[in-house]
């Protein structure tokens, strides 16, 4: 067992905090999750506890044959490890595109473990697809928020989260695990996205960055997401005071800004504090672009501005020393 990837996830996630609870490692078979299964396993014997390690997998039936044939070569790994298998099916037809897969992935994994009482599930995320994810969603234009990039954990559902523990651990990392250990896998088709971006980013883009100014460019991005991380919980909290203070959805689709403490705030606070709002009306958010925000901003600065038209169906009005949004 190779002692810096063992040591990594430990650092990252002390099995005294999950040693007692169950846990579902979701494996899709490819080098990143067996890896988080095999350290994962490794700790779980060193540190005994009451709880019990899972092993799930989702057959996406995208690939014919060869995604029934993975799900097979999953279920004989953790049968190896002694470790409960559970394996889930996309129902019907097989699911059209990478977000589809994703959200009934993500569906089930949250099913299962409200099913057998885990209160972690476990993915494999590295820290190349972290790199991958924050210089992505830099090129695609994201806010702070996308730049913090893939989470250490987030919350499933009420009584479960997923976590990451393989977020600081490098590709070349995992492969010389497997190595070192003898364990195969799968060739992981989870590796090419059909996002054309995504692949250009990791196959092209980030190889040619570290040949010319070395390996040390991945820290770099990935400290600027941490950072963005930072700011961006900083932003959070200043923005849910100004909602607090300032927003209120007064009744079904219909919000009421009031101005003036929109005014003292930077264009960052106010934006975020509008979005908070329309998702506490719970209206869809996809639409709203940079500029709609800065529209609503700056009728929002405006006294008596002519009415606008957001996206969704969204109005939004001076109504006495207010703004209204409503929406039809
Ligand atoms: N078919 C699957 N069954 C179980 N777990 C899976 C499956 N596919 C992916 N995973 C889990 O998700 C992790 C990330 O996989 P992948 O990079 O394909 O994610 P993604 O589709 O880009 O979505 P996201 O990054 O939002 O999870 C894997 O390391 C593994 O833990």
């Amino acid at each position: 067992m190779s002692p810096f990837l063992a040591a990594q996830v430990a650092d990252d996630w002390p099995p005294a905090a999950w040693r007692d609870t169950h846990v579902l490692a979701a494996v899709s078979g490819g080098a990143d999750s067996v890896a988080m299964l095999r350290a994962l396993h490794f700790l779980k014997q060193q540190s005994g506890g009451r709880g019990q390690l899972m092993v799930a997998h989702f057959d996406h039936r995208l690939r014919g044959g060869a995604s029934t044939a993975d799900a097979e070569w999953v279920g004989r790994l953790a049968d190896s490890l002694n470790l409960p298998f559970h394996l889930g099916e996309a129902a019907g037809q097989s699911l059209a595109s990478e977000q589809q897969a994703r959200d009934a992935r993500y569906r089930w994994l949250t099913d299962t473990a409200h099913q057998v009482g885990t209160r972690y599930v476990a993915t494999g995320h590295t820290a190349d697809d972290q790199t991958e994810t924050i210089l992505h969603r830099l090129l695609r234009g994201s806010g702070l928020a996308g730049l913090a990039g893939i989470p250490s954990s987030r919350p499933l559902s009420e009584v479960c989260e997923v976590v990451r523990p393989l977020l600081s651990v490098s590709r070349a990392q995992v492969e010389s695990f497997l190595g070192d250990l003898g364990q195969d896998f799968c060739t992981d088709a989870t590796n090419e996205h059909a996002d054309f971006t995504r692949n250009r980013l990791r196959n092209e883009v980030l190889p040619l960055l570290r040949e010319q100014f070395g390996p040390s460019v991945d820290d770099a991005i990935r400290r600027a997401g941490e950072q963005a991380s930072e700011a961006q919980a900083i932003v959070r909290s200043l923005a849910e005071d100004l909602a607090l203070a300032a927003a209120e959805v007064t009744r079904v689709n219909r919000i009421e800004l009031q101005p003036s403490p929109f005014h003292c705030q930077p264009p960052l606070i106010a934006r975020e504090a509008c979005k908070l709002a329309w998702r506490a009306a719970g209206w869809p958010e996809q639409a709203m672009g940079a500029d709609e925000w800065r529209r609503l901003l700056a009728l929002l600065s405006t006294p008596d501005a002519a009415a606008i038209q957001l996206p969704g169906g969204v109005d939004a009005r001076w109504v006495g020393d207010r703004v209204e949004l409503r929406r039809t």
